[in-house]
């Protein structure tokens, strides 16, 4: 089957493509050709949106016999997965190029003062997170939590966000052995309701998909809710949510969906076959700002304090102990999170300033309820030094008190489109 790609602006034909459809008795793509395989990144996307536009001849002109000949009845297949051409191509804006280890190559400013450096691409949660905590920021994408902390340390960025926890899934480990191994400083949080989104392409039905991408994050907070939909299909990890509705859309795949934000939907051209598939209404991530110099703690307004520390003695008791130090204080405890550290030494410098390399079974990190400008928070810490053979504040920063509601960010899951 052949259909047409027409000119949005003179209505002329272009280009003719084969199609493919989901059979309706078996829910299975039909195996289609598709002349010029569609790339597999985001450049090959950009290139083929501007073929279009152009009226240059990428794909096969209209006329032309040559897709009848040879054989044309194999989809290209990308990691085994039907691909085929779509008719509703939508263009996506000239997206920023993440930044990498290899290429950290400043990104264009927008005007904006504060440049804000997230993991994942645009659409991602990790931008709405930056979007809320620096309003009208410059938002840089990295292609890894790494490469966000490399940004502000090298100057090319001014601070990151990073997600530390999510309300379902729990802590997100990668990112509190980073905050260990960089001397960056938590400087704020905002707490981010996230409402998951399953996405495909323009036309696609539930029962044509035999797999689901996104974030591994992403796709733990949707694991009940789609399997009540139905989906007992293939689920793939994706280094961010927006980056899977993106491969889903650059590489055409029409048995693929992505979990990803409707903004995701937007930007990518995809369709939104089922809204708030979170398995919890009031799914939140919390995220970190993290900047070069620390904020100056303050008491006007309430604050969190978070430290790293470690023993290296014998004993159990402290743990207790610490936690002793705070409790008599009245001094509430908002996180304990333990990380296995066996196998990173961390350089520990005595008053002459010389360094030892010490190994520590476990790394423990804690947030508290209180500022480091109140006495009551310099003697816990005070106490806590006394116990432990390593100490690190990773910073003391105001509170997110943005009051949200579970009805308004987030509703039960629903299916729209051609879904059903
Ligand atoms: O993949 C994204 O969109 C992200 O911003 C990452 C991330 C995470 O790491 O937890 C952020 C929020 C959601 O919890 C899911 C994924």
């Amino acid at each position: 089957m052949e259909a047409t790609i027409q000119s949005r602006f003179t209505n002329q034909k272009l280009y003719k493509v084969p199609t493919v459809r989901c059979s309706a008795t078996t829910g299975k793509a039909a195996s289609v050709f598709f002349p010029n395989g569609l790339g597999s990144n985001r450049a090959d996307w950009q290139s083929m949106c501007a073929i279009i536009n152009s009226n240059s001849a990428g794909l096969i002109p209209y006329n032309s016999s040559s897709s009848s000949s040879g054989d044309n009845t194999k989809a290209p297949m990308i990691n085994g997965h039907d691909t085929s051409a779509t008719l509703d191509i939508v263009p996506v804006p000239k997206l920023p190029r993440p930044l990498s280890i290899s290429d950290l190559s400043p990104a264009p400013m927008h005007g904006s003062e504060l440049r804000v450096a997230y993991q994942g691409v645009p659409g991602a949660y990790s931008e709405a997170a930056a979007g809320k905590a620096y309003p009208k920021c410059d938002a840089i994408p990295c292609d890894q939590f790494e490469v966000a902390f490399q940004a502000v340390e090298l100057w090319i960025a001014d601070r990151a966000v990073l997600p530390v926890e999510n309300s379902l899934g729990g802590s997100i480990h990668r990112n509190y052995d980073l905050l260990l191994r960089h001397r960056l400083h938590i400087v704020g949080e905002v707490q981010l309701p996230v409402h998951h989104c399953l996405l495909a392409l323009p036309g696609v039905r539930k029962e044509c998909l035999t797999r689901v991408m996104s974030h591994p994050q992403a796709l733990a907070q949707c694991e009940h809710t789609l399997t009540s939909l139905g989906l007992n299909v293939a689920r793939e990890a994706f280094d961010d949510t927006a980056g899977a509705a993106e491969y889903v859309a650059t590489n055409g795949l029409r048995d693929t969906a992505a979990i990803a934000s409707s903004r995701a939907a937007e930007l990518y051209g995809l369709e939104v076959l089922a809204d708030g598939i979170q398995d919890d209404s009031g799914n939140v991530t919390r995220f970190v700002m993290l900047a070069r110099e620390p904020v100056v703690p303050r008491t006007d307004r309430p604050f969190k304090t978070s430290i790293v520390f470690a023993h290296n003695g014998e004993g159990t008791s402290v743990l207790f102990k610490v936690l002793a130090a705070f409790a008599f204080r009245d001094i509430s405890l908002t996180k304990i999170e333990s990380r296995p550290h066996r196998s990173q030494p961390i350089r520990l410098v005595d008053d002459a300033d010389a360094g030892t390399a010490k190994h520590f079974e476990y790394m423990f990190y804690i947030d508290f309820q209180a500022s480091l400008a109140e006495p009551r928070a310099q003697n816990a810490l005070a106490e806590v030094q006394e116990y432990t053979s390593f100490l690190r504040v990773l910073g003391s920063y105001p509170m997110d008190m943005t009051p949200w509601s579970s009805s308004s960010s987030s509703t039960s899951a629903s299916s729209s489109g051609s879904s059903s």
